[in-house]
């Protein structure tokens, strides 16, 4: 078999890859004196300005758990290689069976640039590795079949280190725990089946650790996505990707159960039960919540398995009906009652409903006057049609919805307080979407419905994880209506088929921006690259110090904080970059005295 380098759209390629920098990008970077510091401290520096937090984090984990010995040297004791022979299952033998067949078209490549690629199992045992190295160095013996790259072992690296976190994860020099290893950068991305369990790592091993990272990762990824386009079983897999952030949500066979495609968590359903045994006593309903919350939506629900299923549910809303025509439209019209009335006259709401539901939406927007005449047919379940003389007496379930605080109107005298109870005889709140302990499936669900609605056989959208948690972190003050609204906006005027953050509504990014979950870099166009990479270190810290004040309005202990450093280390360094003076955004930080 020949796998046929079938390279996927380019943008698509430019947006992830702009999403994988934002993870590896430095603000300040100094592994030099971390690394110093911790060989004689032994311990992790906290302070984010010398390393990353990965960095901090697999280091802790160095030290504490696999207790890895300090110092200019490996841990060859427990290095070793591991000679019983290698078990893999399936999908990970045809991982390695495709790494060979990448080697035909990677071999050049890979020793032209002192690059080794290495597919590793879960276990951390070295399946394959491709690339030249030199005999006898460190390098060529662990890149041997059996060798353990596991952190436990090796220190962290960014093989060992994707099999623990199941990320992709990428270190270069000293950041790397153990000093044979500071003379690389290593970088892993792991390939987990569908239910995440981690079948392998597919890692690089570059000899050029000076600003190598993320090329390294670039590369990395590209072969992972030609993994992607040409191999079924690791589709699935890499679809689980966290960091790459890629597939999510994928259009799945439509299923509908009792409630068709609405998305009823356990809570709703108790919500809908309880709603359901009122219907059997015949108690009039309340349902409140703030406005998108699903209060229309949960009397569908609740008729919709209700003891009233196969009756009718009219729907009035009350803060629209025009006020001279209330009465014909509740209780409908004898023939010839009025000039324009039709011969043979109109059943109004209440007639229509008999025997089924009676919905009043928006009944807290309900005119005063028109109150007393609602109230009226509610205590009788009689009224008379106009321009009629008989009474009709109809057997209704009373259900009112509303947004506004009924009560606050009773104080306030703009709702009656008799019908207020009349209508109260149970009520169910809608709590908005922000407090509801099942928000994220609420979100899970919709986008999924909206995905399936929109996906066809042939093709599937796909959307990525970063959006999908920017969806479970927002408010949404406009509730599931604002959710479908922003999911179909963004599914419907999508620029390809897989979702990322560029494809939002502009007007949802900005509210993202206004909630601080979402920072005017990450939702820059891919395209708009900058030359962060090539910084100096000492330019790092600078352009880490002054996005830094920006960003705080060069509030210093707020900056510090950001920073992750003391107040007066950050005066220090002020004065250092000599940002005391007129800054060149015309800044004057010395004059900052918080
Ligand atoms: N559980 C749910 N599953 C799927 N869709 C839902 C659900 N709840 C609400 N929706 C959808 O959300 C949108 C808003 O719901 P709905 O109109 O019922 O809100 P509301 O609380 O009555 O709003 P308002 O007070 O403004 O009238 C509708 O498109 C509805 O279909």
């Amino acid at each position: 078999m020949f796998i046929d380098l079938n390279i996927p759209q380019q943008s698509n390629l430019a947006q992830e890859f702009f999403l994988l920098r934002q993870t590896i990008d430095y603000q300040i970077y100094r592994p030099m004196q971390a690394w110093q510091w911790m060989t004689q401290t032994r311990s992790a520096p906290d302070q984010y300005d010398w390393v990353r937090p990965e960095v901090t984090e697999s280091w802790q984990r160095c030290l504490d758990e696999y207790r890895l010995p300090l110092g200019n040297y490996a841990n060859w004791d427990r290095y070793q290689i591991i000679s019983q022979p290698i078990q893999l299952d399936n999908p990970s033998q045809k991982i390695e069976t495709l790494i060979k067949q990448l080697n035909l078209n990677f071999h050049v490549f890979l020793k032209e640039a002192g690059v080794m690629m290495m597919l590793v199992a879960a276990d951390g045992r070295l399946l394959y590795a491709l690339g030249e190295q030199q005999p006898g160095s460190f390098m060529s013996r662990a890149s041997e079949r059996g060798t353990n790259w596991l952190e436990s072992v090796l220190g962290n690296n960014g093989i060992g280190t994707a099999i623990e976190l199941k990320k992709p994860v990428a270190f270069q020099g000293m950041e790397h725990f153990l000093s044979v290893l500071h003379p690389f950068t290593t970088a892993g991305y792991p390939l987990l089946d569908e239910s995440g369990h981690l079948l392998a790592v597919i890692g690089l091993v570059s000899s050029h650790h000076q600003e190598s990272m993320n090329s390294l990762f670039a590369f990395l990824h590209l072969i992972c996505v030609l993994v992607n386009t040409d191999f079924p079983v690791a589709k699935n897999l890499l679809a689980q990707q966290r960091v790459l952030e890629k597939i999510s949500f994928r259009a799945v066979p439509k299923t509908s159960g009792a409630f068709g495609d609405a998305a009823v968590s356990p809570a709703l359903e108790e919500l809908v039960k309880k709603a359901v045994k009122l219907q059997q006593y015949k108690i009039p309903i309340l349902i409140t919540g703030e406005s998108g919350v699903g209060k229309d939506h949960f009397v569908n629900l609740i008729k919709k398995v209700g003891p009233r299923k196969n009756t009718p549910l009219i729907a009035i809303n009350c803060a629209s009906i025009p006020h001279d025509l209330i009465e014909s439209e509740l209780f409908g019209y004898a023939s010839g009652s009025f000039t324009g009335a039709k011969s043979t006259g109109k059943p109004g709401k209440f007639m229509l409903a008999d025997t089924g539901i009676l919905f009043l939406d928006e009944i807290g927007d309900m005119s005063f006057d028109l109150q007393s005449t609602l109230l009226r047919v509610l205590e009788t379940s009689e009224f008379t049609p106009v321009g009629g003389n008989k009474p009709i007496h109809v057997d209704v379930q009373v259900v009112a919805a509303t947004n506004v605080q009924l009560l606050e109107a009773v104080e306030a005298g703009r709702f009656r307080r008799d019908l207020y109870y009349r209508l109260n005889g149970a009520q169910i709140h809608l709590q908005p979407l922000r407090d509801r302990a099942d928000k994220k499936a609420i979100i899970h669900h919709i986008l999924q419905r909206e995905l399936n609605a929109i996906s066809t056989e042939e093709a599937s959208i796909e959307i990525c994880r970063e959006v999908i948690s920017l969806f479970e972190q927002h408010p949404w003050p406009g509730n599931i209506r604002q959710l479908i609204n922003v999911i179909r906006a963004t599914l419907y005027t999508a620029s390809s088929r897989f979702i990322t953050i560029q494809d939002l509504p502009i007007d949802f990014i900005a509210e993202l921006k206004q909630q601080k979950l979402l920072d005017i870099t990450r939702s820059r166009h891919p395209d708009a690259q900058d030359n962060l990479s090539v910084m100096s270190l000492s330019d790092w810290e600078l352009h880490g110090i002054k996005t830094a004040l920006k960003d705080c309005d060069g509030n210093i202990s707020l900056a510090a904080k950001k920073l992750g450093i003391t107040r007066t280390t950050l005066y220090k360094k002020i004065e250092r970059f000599g940002l005391n003076k007129t800054g060149d955004d015309g800044l004057l930080y010395a004059a900052m005295s918080n």
